[in-house]
């Protein structure tokens, strides 16, 4: 037998175009040709549970070898393996006609990475690294015969008997120039771990060399010896296609080092199992997470059966979880299509509620069966959860029960609970509740103490995405609000309208005014003067919960540009009922008020961090002279 053909594909220059432009992810072809023998190896196996192969399976391990020499690189399994009738139809057919459609849609895509590494090439792969492809197999078919194909990447190819005598397949690539570089132990160590880890079949390349005891010397001392052997590079069973019940935590930690070798334990996982509508397996981990650079680095990896297919899976998982580690697993997730398709597609939106929800319970879980360990762990799952609650609203109305505050006083509640709490003593005149909050408890020390004084509790909110959460809370929670503690004074942060009476004269208060005003000179300051408590600092200098939130915003690139370029305004609260103030008025000589007014709005500054440089210096100058 032998026969020579022309492979039935319309476009005659495929190989350039895809050659030229799979290039950077070449190395893809192993996966490829790897998971075709793992198939045709799982193929055998079934056939034989259903007993319609009755013979011996033999060693069923996939087997990856190289010859520098020779340059060639082969795969060979003991699947089902082809007949030469069978070769023409997959090989010149199935996988050819794989490659026609790639063209036919590159043709079209109006960008053409949205199709590049996007479509599944299969056994055409090959072809990008190697000039001619050898294929020798024998059929598992009762009186088969072998069968060898090669083909030199033109459309030619020829098929004649072959000289295999055992069943299965052996595919021999003969590596181009361009591609010399995958004779490479190490190279091709690397693609294997990368994609192949954790197939379902065992795959050997090479041999490794242990060292394993051998008895004791004359001294009594533990003899070693090297042992040869095989070297097989995956996992055939990953935890994510057990059951749950049958790992235990060592198993799942263990995994997670396995995939992130340089990571710190997780703090806890979800194992998602599902069949229907969609199919998908997958272990999400927790990552205890220490910077961005980390979160960067450690993927969510996407599988298909067992094989790697990428770490972006971006439109996979809602975003707010990829933060998360670990593994997902799903045949029913496309892949050989453009990314626009993949958002429209119905499988893949299912596929992301599920994992919210699936997300969601794992958390509200945690947090009623342990309290105390997940307040413990909340400084970590924080993060995920705000950050969901604000781009999601399913997850919101999940997180709403599980979702912590935390005070000053490092007390936390739930967000009802807190409503709850602080109702009786911080709901204003128009009832609604009043959320105090510091960003920076050093910085608003004096406020929260102040505020702790008129028994209003204060919340500590000084990550990046509280000032969204903030927002969101304000949105979705009714008749409350919140405040930042140094937004006013303690008096007039809930008002009550149960303010102290100024005792200053209308007069008294405007030669105040004035005498603040020339001290401060200052346009981005405004001056007023209040009657407030008399134990309450004599100035606070506060900046408008509106406009500084705005101007938050701004800085974290919330859109707020317009705000971003106001200068800062701050008020100064001059407290008429304070003791200083009545010095001040009483003072022999204008240039002793400049200079009690100046210090009173200096210590003011102080307490808040805003004296700086000369200010400060002019400071402690002025201090000194008074003592
Ligand atoms: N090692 C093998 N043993 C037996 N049959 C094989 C082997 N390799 C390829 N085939 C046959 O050739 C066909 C075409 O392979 P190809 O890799 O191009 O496509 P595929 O595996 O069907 O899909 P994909 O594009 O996802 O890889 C396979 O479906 C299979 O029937």
């Amino acid at each position: 037998m032998q026969e020579k053909g022309t492979i039935s594909i319309h476009t005659e220059n495929i190989f350039p175009i895809i050659k030229k432009f799979l290039y950077s992810d070449n190395e893809i072809f192993l996966r490829e040709l790897v998971s075709n023998s793992v198939d045709a190896t799982q193929k055998m196996k079934r056939l034989a549970t259903l007993g319609q192969y009755t013979g011996d399976l033999g060693d069923t391990t996939v087997e990856v070898s190289f010859d520098k020499e020779k340059k060639t690189i082969t795969i060979s399994d003991r699947g089902l393996g082809m007949t030469a009738e069978e070769i023409k139809k997959y090989i010149n057919q199935i996988a050819f006609s794989g490659a026609a459609e790639f063209v036919e849609k590159f043709k079209d895509a109006k960008d053409a990475n949205e199709i590049i590494g996007k479509f599944g090439l299969g056994f055409y792969s090959a072809f990008m690294v190697a000039h001619t492809v050898e294929i020798n197999s024998l059929s598992y078919q009762e009186g088969a015969e072998s069968a060898k194909w090669i083909c030199d990447g033109s459309t030619q190819f020829e098929i004649s008997e072959g000289t295999r005598t055992e069943r299965g397949t052996e595919v021999i690539l003969h590596i181009n120039e361009e591609s010399e570089e995958f004779l490479d132990k190490w190279k091709l160590q690397g693609i294997l771990d990368k994609y192949c880890k954790f197939l379902p079949v065992p795959i050997k390349f090479g041999t490794k060399t242990d060292s394993v005891e051998d008895g004791k010397d004359e001294e009594g001392k533990t003899k070693y010896k090297s042992v040869e052997s095989d070297n097989i590079i995956n996992t055939t069973s990953p935890i994510w296609t057990k059951s749950p019940n049958e790992l235990t935590d060592e198993d799942y930690l263990s995994f997670y080092k396995e995939l992130y070798p340089m990571s710190e334990d997780p703090l806890f996982w979800i194992h998602l199992n599902v069949d229907y509508p969609f199919n998908l397996t997958g272990v999400l981990y927790f990552p205890k997470v220490k910077n961005e650079f980390e979160l960067q680095k450690n993927k969510i990896k996407l599988f298909s059966r067992q094989v790697f297919i990428t770490d972006e899976v971006k439109d996979i998982v809602p975003e707010f979880l990829m933060l998360l580690h670990g593994v997902i697993d799903s045949p029913d997730i496309p892949l050989n299509v453009s990314r626009s398709f993949l958002q429209a597609d119905s499988n893949v939106k299912k596929i992301n509620n599920y994992i919210t929800k699936k997300v969601a319970d794992k958390l509200g879980e945690l947090y009623k069966k342990d309290r105390k360990g997940y307040e413990e762990k909340w400084n970590d799952i924080g993060l995920f959860v705000k950050y969901g609650m604000i781009s999601e609203d399913k997850f919101y109305e999940k997180g709403k029960d599980f979702a912590l505050v935390k005070n000053t006083r490092g007390e936390f509640f739930t967000i009802e609970e807190y409503k709850e709490k602080v109702k009786p003593t911080q709901t204003d005149k128009d009832e609604q509740t009043i959320f105090l909050y510091a960003t920076d408890t050093d910085k608003q020390d004096s406020f929260i103490q102040s505020a702790n004084k008129k028994d209003y509790d204060v919340l500590v909110m000084d990550s990046p995405i509280d000032s969204h959460f903030i927002q969101q809370l304000e949105q979705k929670l009714e008749k409350t609000s919140l405040k930042r503690v140094d937004a006013d004074v303690a008096d007039k942060l809930i008002n009550k309208e149960e303010s102290f009476a100024n005792v200053l004269t209308e007069e008294q208060s405007t030669k105040v005014k004035e005498v603040f005003e020339k001290a401060l000179d200052n346009k981005s300051f405004s001056v007023e003067v209040e009657g407030l408590n008399p134990d309450e600092l004599p100035v606070t200098i506060t900046m408008e919960e509106f406009m500084r939130r705005m101007k938050d915003m701004a800085q974290t690139g919330g859109g707020m540009g317009f705000y971003g370029q106001l200068p800062d305004h701050y008020k100064v609260a001059i407290n008429g009922n304070h003791k200083v103030v009545d010095k001040i008025l009483k003072a022999e000589n204008e240039e002793d008020q400049t200079r009690l007014a100046k210090q009173a709005v200096d210590l003011a500054m102080l307490s808040q961090g805003m004296l700086k440089g000369k200010d400060l210096t002019e400071f402690v100058r002025r201090s000194v002279e008074m003592i």
